[in-house]
């Protein structure tokens, strides 16, 4: 069947709603230290799910486990997709990870044959129908990151894993590249799960707010606002107020504090 093209010219594969993920008293150790601790999870498909918490917590091990990049020492985890085969998940990264020696139009095709006019679309719905030719060292950090977004879109995964995309942007264009994201998910609905540090980031795009701590899930928030315009609202405030008191450590109990 020929994609559809929805208003914003993505070409779509029909019937694709995104992975289920089930984690099983999912544990990683390295050494003698456990990372994750008996965790479980279900993520329903085409659901947007982001992690928060502190730094070491295990969220990157918690996005390569779910990959298949490495394997939990206990537990299991599964992916289920819409079709027979299991579902393709993409990664992305805080880095671009373009390869300097190609174009723009080239980085997205990478290990792919053909499809350049799929491809084309995909740069054309990220913002950079111009700019297919250029080289990575001629775009700038947030267009670099839209590049490395068109590449993992132009495999249609059904679970696409984002490991602090937007870390390195600034304010704006991180704004920016959160709108697109969004839109991008709306157009072709995929489970998402977001890896950031950002908390109004994860309340802004997220279905579900997970925070891990000591290894496991130690808040669960469903976020059920409308979504366009959800910055400032009073919900949304509260919530922030509440992850921030989890994450960050009260000033009385930091190191030196009188
Ligand atoms: N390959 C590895 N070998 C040994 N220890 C590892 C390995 N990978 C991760 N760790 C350790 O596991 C812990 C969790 O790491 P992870 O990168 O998953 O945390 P994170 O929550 O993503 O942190 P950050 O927010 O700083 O990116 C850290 O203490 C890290 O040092």
């Amino acid at each position: 069947m020929a994609p559809q093209l929805p208003p914003s010219g993505v070409p779509v594969t029909p019937d694709r709603a995104g992975a289920r993920l089930s984690l099983e008293g999912v544990g990683r150790r390295y050494g003698d230290r456990w990372v994750l601790k008996d965790l479980d999870l279900e993520v329903e498909p085409g659901s947007f799910v982001s992690f928060l918490g502190p730094s070491g917590a295990g969220k990157s091990t918690l996005l390569r486990i779910v990959a298949g990049l490495e394997q939990p020492s206990s537990g299991t985890a599964r992916l289920h997709g819409s079709g027979p085969r299991p579902p393709m998940a993409r990664m992305m990264f805080q880095e671009d990870r373009l390869l300097p020696w190609r174009s723009a139009e080239d980085n997205v095709l990478l290990g792919v044959r053909g499809r350049r006019e799929e491809a084309r679309a995909l740069l054309d719905a990220v913002g950079l129908a111009d700019r297919g030719d250029a080289w990575p060292s001629a775009l700038s950090g947030g267009q670099r990151q839209r590049v490395a977004l068109a590449r993992a879109l132009l495999h249609h995964p059904e679970l696409l894993l984002l490991d602090e995309p937007f870390g390195a942007l600034d304010a704006i264009t991180r704004i920016a590249m959160q709108r697109l994201l969004e839109r991008m998910w709306l157009d072709q609905p995929r489970t998402v799960l977001l890896v950031t540090h950002d908390v109004e980031e994860a309340l802004v795009l997220s279905d579900r707010v997970l925070v891990l701590a000591d290894g496991s899930v130690g808040r669960d928030l469903s976020i059920d606002l409308p979504r366009g315009d959800r910055r400032g609202h009073p919900r949304l405030v509260s919530w922030k107020e509440e992850l921030l008191s989890d994450l960050v450590e009260p000033a009385s109990a930091a190191p030196g504090a009188a």
